[in-house]
């Protein structure tokens, strides 16, 4: 199913788990910041939503996306998280760059899943326009940042059964 036809932010508090014993770590990329807080802002209001005590949600900020696979390693390694939630957002320029970005980001965040018993969540906008990533960051298609946040809370669920 498309974007277009799915908000994004919907979720049903009924079918999620209370998050108030989780602890989050969400790394979050510089690079087209407006989009990238505007996720986060989704991501932390979802948490909280769901029971998520606010010390309980790590911020920390990476240069680009592709800082993303690190940072999330090394919030693994150090901060005693049961999820991180990778936020960025690559936007198609001139070059082939961009999918050289949205594939290595792709593969590192698949290696930490596999790596690590601390899933990692991939909220990672990878958009031909500005539009586009304004239309998913709490515009008319939601905020991909709720969904990770959801999913990041029923994957901590899932991971202590
Ligand atoms: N063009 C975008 C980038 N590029 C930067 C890379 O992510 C990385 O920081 C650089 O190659 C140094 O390692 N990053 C984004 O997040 N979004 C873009 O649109
Ligand atoms: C995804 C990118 O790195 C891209 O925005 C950079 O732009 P360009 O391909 O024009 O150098």
């Amino acid at each position: 199913m498309a974007t277009e036809n799915k908000n994004l932010s919907q979720y049903d508090k009924n079918t999620i788990p209370n998050a108030k014993d989780f602890r989050f770590g969400i790394v979050v990329s510089e690079w087209n910041d407006t989009i990238t807080n505007g996720l986060f802002e989704g991501a932390k209001a979802a948490l909280l939503d769901c029971g998520t005590l606010p010390e309980n949600i790590i911020r920390w900020d990476v240069p680009g996306s592709f800082e993303l696979i690190f940072g999330s390693k090394k919030m693994i390694q150090t901060q005693h998280v049961d999820c991180v939630i990778a936020i960025g957002c690559v936007i198609k320029g001139e070059t082939m760059h961009f999918e050289f970005v949205c594939d290595g980001v792709t593969q590192g965040i698949k290696d930490l899943n596999v790596l690590y018993d601390v899933p990692t969540i991939f909220c990672l906008l990878t958009d031909n326009t500005m539009q586009q990533s304004i239309d998913r960051s709490g515009g008319k298609h939601g905020n991909k940042g709720t969904e990770a946040a959801i999913a990041a809370i029923k994957m901590v669920d899932i991971n202590r059964k």
